[in-house]
């Protein structure tokens, strides 16, 4: 019956009216499009989606063209010419067409489009990251590589990546209790990295008078100027709307005030040096001593040096947090990878209350983890834009000149015919002989970007990443909060030239029963349990401390020490532990001196660093005591304690060296100094 119904009602004029119309003008359409695709390929030109008039394929580049251009790639293949207004641009959408533009034709893609923000904000493109291909960005490049962000460098900053790392677990654990708590993790990784930052380039008074707040405010407000679309960059002829609509005015406001805070950080550290402070040398120092050089006097102009400085503090910053950010959100979507990674961690480290960066490389799980969180989640999804400088042939096309160029590292990442589940947070891919890296030689996976233009700034985005993931997962146990489950939590990304997380990411920690953690809470919760011990004199003090005897000696050896109170005592101490490591400095620079060995040689000369890094530390923990900020005075203890072990670490891989009696001793002295120090400034509360 039903089967016979449709022919007993009056036939519907629709399939007729479908027929006649629009048929016929799907089909026109269709040719259309393939007798376009046909004429560019006639031409040489990669294929086109329709595009509208005026705007072109404006339209089609959705709230994230990452995924939308993604979308668009699996229709129109790996090569795919876009007109963006007036604007050709080029999206590159497959490991192989990745590998022309980063290897095989590198140079020819090596530039950058001029985009207005960049004119304003940079002084005319005079930063690194915007600069066009030629040879003030080559000798800025080397500037960067050479003296800024090499390996050597990059190990200089660990003091500074511990302390602010342990910074951070202490400010977490400040928020912890005994039952399980809701922690801003946002608010938190997103000061750590902005922290860093703001130490390596400006040095150890970047937190003065908030400083590191400014920079974080003008950084959020320069990312939000970079992704806006600026008319101007895709219909030249309307460049006057941006000036209409106040979007220059707003980069140029935001450009004053970078000049009003970096000039004062300028001229601070001119002052400094003229002074002849020999502290640690912060980016600014290097850029002021190297601007000495005639030979870099043209480049490094007050304009040059400002641009490169904002460069470091908007691709250190945000790119990193976005990483960890994710990666936290990943693991605890995942409670089998956090499992094997708190497996590993807390298996491996030392179980001396941090996790230390030397520890790092043992841990094949913790690294997997970072890559796969940077597969999923690159934080330049489509890289940084570039612009061909001349004509180009690849794969059988003709791309011309001054087109732009789009590489899509989050689509190619995420391609099925390259990565199995492609969409699923598997780190094992990652492990085991062959697995590919990201330093650019497999186009499968670049998040740095590779070839000329590869991130400079990526030994030291791991090293941070590594040692803070690492740390989050060895002090704590972590969970979505209020019962949320892995499916509840929004993963959705937000638009912009960094990719993050469109919500903030609040988790709960709980201090488990895991003795190490437990161990560590209580000597961070641990107050001045002896009250009314300033007048008892420092045998009292020292009765708290785990060193009795070397404590009274010691503090003892200073007549000041009988009136001194709990801080005074600190100070002592302190000072104490900053006369052995300058000693100990000398005597292994010394040692070096008098060696014949090159392999010797080296590694005292090493601990001769190490035992001024010490000093260092040290030195700025009495900063920092005099302040009362006797967190950052317990962090910057517990860095100078960890410095000797280098050294000892030094010559057991070099077990052809002994290793100096008269140097051990100084180190366990150090380490027990340290140690009384801590102690006391931890009764300071
Ligand atoms: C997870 C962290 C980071 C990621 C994923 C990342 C990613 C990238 C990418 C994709 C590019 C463009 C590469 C290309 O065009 O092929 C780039 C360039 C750059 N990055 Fe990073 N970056 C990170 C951290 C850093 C850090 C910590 C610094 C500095 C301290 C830095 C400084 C720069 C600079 C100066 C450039 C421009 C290089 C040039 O154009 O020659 N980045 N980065």
């Amino acid at each position: 019956m039903s089967s016979s119904m449709p022919l007993l009602l009056p036939p519907s004029p629709l399939p007729t009216l479908f027929a006649i119309l629009i048929l016929p003008l799907s089909l026109l359409l269709l040719r259309l499009a393939l007798q376009r695709n046909l004429r560019a390929r006639a031409h040489g030109m990669p294929p086109s989606p329709p595009k509208l008039p005026f705007i072109g394929n404006f339209h089609q580049l959705g709230s994230l063209p990452h995924r939308s251009l993604h979308a668009l790639s699996q229709k129109h293949g790996p090569l795919m010419l876009l007109h963006l207004g007036q604007i050709p641009t080029l999206v590159v959408s497959s490991p192989d067409a990745a590998r022309e533009v980063m290897r095989t034709h590198d140079h020819v893609f090596a530039s950058r489009p001029a985009l207005k923000p960049s004119k304003v904000l940079h002084n005319d493109c005079k930063d690194l990251a915007f600069a066009p291909y030629g040879e003030h960005w080559r000798q800025l490049r080397k500037i960067c590589v050479v003296h800024l962000l090499s390996s050597t460098r990059v190990q200089s900053y660990r003091l500074i990546r511990e302390e602010e790392v342990g910074f951070m677990i202490r400010k977490i654990s400040s928020r912890a209790s005994p039952t399980t708590t809701s922690v801003d993790m946002s608010e938190i990784l997103y000061s750590l990295f902005n922290d860093i930052i703001c130490r390596v380039v400006s040095g150890k008074f970047a937190r003065e008078e908030g400083r590191n707040v400014l920079f974080r405010e003008l950084i959020e407000e320069y990312l939000v100027l970079l992704s806006r679309i600026y008319v101007g960059d895709y219909f030249p002829w309307l460049g006057w709307l941006d000036v209409l609509f106040g979007s220059m005015a707003r980069a140029q406001k935001n450009k004053k005030r970078w000049d009003d805070l970096l000039d004062g950080v300028i001229q601070e550290h001119e002052d400094r040096s003229a002074k002849g402070d020999d502290g640690e040398k912060d980016f600014v120092d290097v850029l002021l001593s190297l601007r000495e050089d005639p030979g870099n006097h043209a480049l490094l102009t007050p304009q040059t040096i400002k641009a490169l400085l904002m460069d470091i503090f908007s691709g250190g910053t945000e790119t990193a947090y976005a990483t960890l950010e994710y990666a936290m959100a990943e693991l605890v979507r995942s409670p089998r990878a956090m499992a094997k990674l708190q497996h590993e961690v807390r298996g491996t480290a030392s179980r001396k209350g941090m996790v230390k960066e030397e520890e790092l490389n043992e841990m094949v799980y913790l690294k997997a983890v970072v890559k796969e969180v940077l597969r999923l989640h690159p934080p330049g999804p489509l890289l940084v834009p570039r612009e061909l400088i001349e004509d180009c042939q690849m794969q059988g096309y003709i791309i011309p000149k001054k087109t732009r160029v789009l590489v899509n590292a989050w689509g190619i990442s995420r391609d099925p015919s390259h990565w199995e589940a492609p969409d699923e947070f598997k780190p094992e891919r990652f492990m085991g002989d062959g697995a590919m890296d990201f330093k650019g030689n497999h186009f499968e996976f670049t998040p740095f970007g590779a070839g000329r233009r590869i991130c400079p700034g990526m030994s030291f985005a791991i090293a941070s990443l590594e040692l803070a993931l690492a740390n989050l997962v060895y002090h704590f146990d972590w969970e979505l909060p209020g019962g949320l489950t892995s499916e509840d939590l929004d993963m959705t990304e937000a638009f912009g030239i960094v990719q993050r997380r469109k919500q903030g990411l609040q988790l709960s920690i709980y201090c488990s029963g895991i003795a190490w953690a437990k161990q560590w809470w209580e000597s961070l919760t641990r107050s001045c349990f002896v009250l009314g011990i300033e007048e008892q004199g420092n045998s009292k003090t020292c009765n708290e401390t785990t060193y009795y005897d070397f404590c009274v000696s010691s503090l003892g050896s200073d007549p000041h020490s009988r009136k001194a109170d709990v801080k005074g005592l600190s100070t002592i101490a302190i000072n104490i532990a900053i006369s052995n490591a300058t000693n100990t400095s000398s005597f292994a620079a010394a040692l070096a001196h008098n060696a014949t060995d090159a392999s010797l040689v080296a590694v005292l000369r090493a601990c001769a660093a190490r035992y001024a890094n010490a000093r260092e530390a040290l030195r700025w923990s009495l900063d920092a005591l005099s302040t009362e900020a006797y967190d950052y005075a317990f962090v910057h203890v517990s860095a100078a304690a960890e410095y000797p072990n280098v050294c000892r670490v030094l010559f057991r891989q070099n077990p052809r060296l002994a290793y100096p009696a008269a140097m051990a001793r100084r180190e366990e002295d150090l380490e027990h100094l340290c140690t009384i120090a801590l102690e006391i400034i931890s009764l300071l509360g």
